[in-house]
């Protein structure tokens, strides 16, 4: 594989594989892809086709039986867990359906967390950030006190606050009604394009699918 400045994250022949009570079960089979910086890319499939787990894998929060992932020229195979975990600080940022906020933290605290832990606290794009998902007015809230369109974008200024070269999204609207839903995915949108982040994003929605750059879509352990 060659990795060409624009690369942002590569998959090379990746192959996951879960041991189940039925024997061994193979997700991925030799999978390859590639996300550019800056580029958008959708991915859909069956439920249980492994989006999820292709997710993880790019992500580096688990090990492919075989084959490379790399992010931002690093071969996370050739990193150890502290290697892994630094990369995911500094360069990727995710976003899951359930939110993940902080309870115990305002919404400020909350929009300031991932950003104060890569060392790249930067209070005028928090602020912008803020500002542009409308949040202004929630600052010292807490999640609890907040609707569900609400959290999800205060999770997204979050993982945006620490600048990610990477954005990782798994379903992040598929606990939102229809309208909230399209709104926050407008505004993910836009402002995953301001900050110059690539997007690989896992939905069940063909509707929303057809607002990244790019689409793929996985089935029997590959993309077609
Ligand atoms: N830790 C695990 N151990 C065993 N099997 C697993 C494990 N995690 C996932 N699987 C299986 O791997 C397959 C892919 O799961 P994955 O969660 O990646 O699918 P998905 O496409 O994200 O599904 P959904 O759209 O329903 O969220 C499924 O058959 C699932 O049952």
């Amino acid at each position: 594989m060659t990795s060409g400045p624009s690369m942002l994250l590569a998959l090379a022949d990746v192959t996951k594989r879960y041991q189940t009570a039925e024997g061994p079960l193979t997700v991925l089979d030799r999978l390859s892809l590639t996300l550019d910086r800056g580029e958008t890319l959708a991915l859909t499939g069956e439920s249980g086709s492994g989006k999820s787990t292709l997710l993880h894998l790019a992500a580096g929060l688990d090990r492919a039986e075989g084959g490379r992932v790399l992010i931002d020229g690093a071969d996370l195979g050739a990193l150890n867990d502290a290697g892994r975990a630094a990369l995911r600080r500094h360069t990727v940022g995710l976003i899951f359906q359930q939110f993940n906020l902080i309870p115990s933290l305002t919404v400020a605290a909350n929009l300031a967390f991932h950003a104060r832990l890569a060392g790249k606290s930067d209070p005028a794009w928090q602020s912008a950030l803020a500002r542009r998902l409308g949040l202004d007015a929630l600052l010292t809230r807490y999640p609890e006190q907040l609707s569900g369109g609400q959290q999800q974008r205060v999770a997204i200024g979050r993982t945006l606050a620490a600048r990610p070269k990477l954005v990782l999204a798994d379903e992040p609207t598929g606990n939102l009604d229809e309208a909230t839903g399209d709104q926050v995915i407008a505004l993910m949108l836009s402002l995953v394009a301001e900050s110059g982040a690539a997007l690989l994003m896992v939905t069940h929605s063909q509707r929303l699918a057809e607002r990244l750059g790019r689409r793929i879509h996985l089935t029997g352990g590959r993309i077609l």
